[in-house]
Order: structure tokens, then sequence, then C-alpha cells
């Protein structure tokens, strides 16, 4: 861990406040691309953030903000108080980036070797090698290295400086199972290290199984912020669904009778009813109408992650 002089206990990690950044789009045509549109984030010391969105949702143009990529449009973001660059040129935030330019023709050790000379302060290679599980082909070119391999080259180089921020922009696009799972076991040696973690992924999976907070973005905007547990639990995402009996109607037509139920549709020989107290309509289901075979059903994150998305997508157009 950087220990530097910038010991700051209560100073989030990352700060970012009414930030926005707009493009000009490439062809000149239509308006400006909003791609971060009025974000309010805090990321504390230690915590492990997961930022979710589809493409074009701003992940990357947010992350490059907080890695002084990219400046801001209008609003604030600070990185341990200060501004990005700061926290970057003092090694206390790195990235792991898909598309980092390596020169093909170091090995992968001497890639480092070079990066290394770079930073002022800086774990030994070899460490950085180990804890990046690149030692077994740290002798080989960087031309011969498979994707994955090089992914964990960039990490190595992002563990160099020892930081206390360590940023990945989908970190284990083009790892097969088996990488991927390997280098999640390697962060999660470092988070376990205290260093705070925010990556960007398009996995539901992968938020879920690694991060501790779920950031949902959308359309350049936060849609949802919690625990998984949380974000299932945002906007109804349990459903009722029963065997609807025909004596009591259409079910279309029940619905508004039915408190706690937004929607129903039907699913098969069952109709489901969604709503946001799932509760209430299975009372009224078993109490008032003749509907058997009740059954709560928790919609998988993946459902209320499309479900959410797809409503910013609607209200941004
Ligand atoms: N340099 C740029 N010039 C013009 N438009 C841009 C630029 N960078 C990003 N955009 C646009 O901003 C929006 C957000 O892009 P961004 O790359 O941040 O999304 P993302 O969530 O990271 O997507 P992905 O998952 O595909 O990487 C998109 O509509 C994108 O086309």
């Amino acid at each position: 861990m950087n220990t530097g002089t910038h010991i700051e206990h209560n100073t989030p990690a990352v700060e970012l406040i009414n930030l926005h950044k707009s493009f000009t789009p490439l062809t000149g045509k239509g308006g400006k691309v909003r791609a971060v549109d009025g974000v309010d984030l805090t990321i504390d010391s230690g915590e492990i953030v997961a930022l979710l969105g589809p493409n074009g949702a701003g992940k990357t143009t947010a992350l490059d903000m907080i890695l002084g990529f990219t400046s801001p449009t209008s609003g604030t973001c600070l990185v341990y108080g200060g501004s990005p660059r700061h926290a970057v040129q003092h090694g206390r935030v790195s990235a792991v980036l898909q598309t980092g330019a390596l020169l093909d023709d170091l090995t992968v050790r001497e890639t480092l070797a070079m990066i290394a000379t770079q930073h002022s302060h800086h774990m030994p290679i070899d460490q950085a090698l180990d804890r990046a599980g690149a030692t077994s082909f740290a002798d080989r070119k960087v031309s011969k290295c498979s994707g994955g391999e090089q992914q964990r080259l960039r990490f190595a180089l992002a563990l160099l400086p020892e930081p206390d921020l360590l940023i990945l922009d989908e970190p284990t696009a083009g790892m097969d199972v088996n990488a991927r799972r390997d280098f999640w076991a390697a962060m999660h040696a470092e988070a376990e290290r205290g260093r705070t973690i925010v990556f960007a992924t398009h996995y539901l999976e992968e938020a879920d199984q690694f991060a501790d907070r779920i950031v949902v973005m959308g359309a350049g905007r936060i849609l949802a912020d919690g625990t998984t547990e949380e974000i299932r639990a945002l906007g109804g995402l349990r459903t009722v669904s029963v065997r609807w009996n025909s004596d009591d109607g259409d079910a279309a037509t029940a619905l508004a009778e039915i408190p706690g139920a937004e929607s129903v549709r039907g699913e098969g020989e069952r109709t489901v009813f969604t709503g946001p107290d799932t509760d209430a309509i299975a009372h009224h289901l078993l109490t008032h109408t003749k509907s058997s075979d009740l059954l709560i059903v928790q919609v998988p994150l993946e459902e209320a992650f499309v479900g959410l998305t797809h409503q910013a997508q609607q209200s941004a157009a």
C-alpha cells in the first residue's frame, strides 16, 4: 500500500458531484451526447464497487474522468480529496484498461521493469508478477501472450505503484472461464490487502459475485446504487404467480382491485402479478379470488438490471 504522506482517514477515495461530460458526435450531426449526465457518487476507502450497465451507459467516460484522462464538462471529480491527476502522479490510483497499449517486442518482465522506472516508489517486479499470476510467462514476449495473459500483465503494471485505488474497465473481457476465475481470485487478495476497487462490467454475475456494492448506470445516469440484494428488491422485483380461475373474470380487469399490484401478464398456464407489495397481492389473491398454486418469485438480478436500464433509455429518449 502506498504509504506516502497522504493518510486521510475520512476522505472518500472518489467523490463525484453533479458530474457531466458531453461529446459532440463525430458526424457533427445531432445534439451533444450526454455520456455522463449528472452523476453524484461517493466511494469510500476499502469498498469494492461494480459499475454495471449496458453499452453506452457512460461507465468508461466516468472512469476516464476519475483517472484524469478527460475533464468533466461540468461538476466535480475528486480522488482522495484532490484532482485525479494529482492522485495518479502520486501512485495512489492506477488502472487495468482493456486497451492499454503494450510493446510487442518486450517480454512481460521487461515491460514491468521499463514502467517501474517511471514510478518513484514501486513494489518489487517479482512480487507484481506473482500477485497478478504472471510469473509463469514472465519471460514471454508480449506479442506471444494470449489476450488473458496480456490482461494479467496490465494488472501487474497497475499493481506496481501499490495504488490505494484500482480502476478496472471490463478487466476480464476476452478471458475464458478459468482465467476469469483466477483473475478475480487475485483481485480478492488485493481487496483483502485494503485496496479500493472500482470496476466496470457488463456481467451481472461478476458484479454480484465480486462487488460489495453495485452502481447501475444507464444513459449517463445512476439508476440504482446498493448491495445486490437492494438492487434486486428495487421496484417490486418480486412477482406473484398463480393459476388464475376464470370464475374471477379477466385478470387484467381484476388488477385494479388488487392492492399492491401494478401489472399482470400471462406466462403459459400461469398468471403473474408484479408490484411493490407482493405480500398484499398474495393475501388478496388467496382471500378474495379462486386463484390456486400461488408462488412468490424473486426476479433474477439479470431481469432487474434489464428492467432498470430499459426504463432509463425510455426516459432519456
Ligand atoms: N470521445 C467520444 N466522442 C463522442 N462520443 C463519445 C466519446 N466517448 C464516448 N462517447 C459516447 O458517450 C456514451 C457513453 O460511452 P461510454 O464509453 O462511457 O459507455 P460505456 O458504458 O463505457 O459503454 P461500453 O460498455 O460499451 O464500454 C456513448 O454514447 C458513446 O458513444
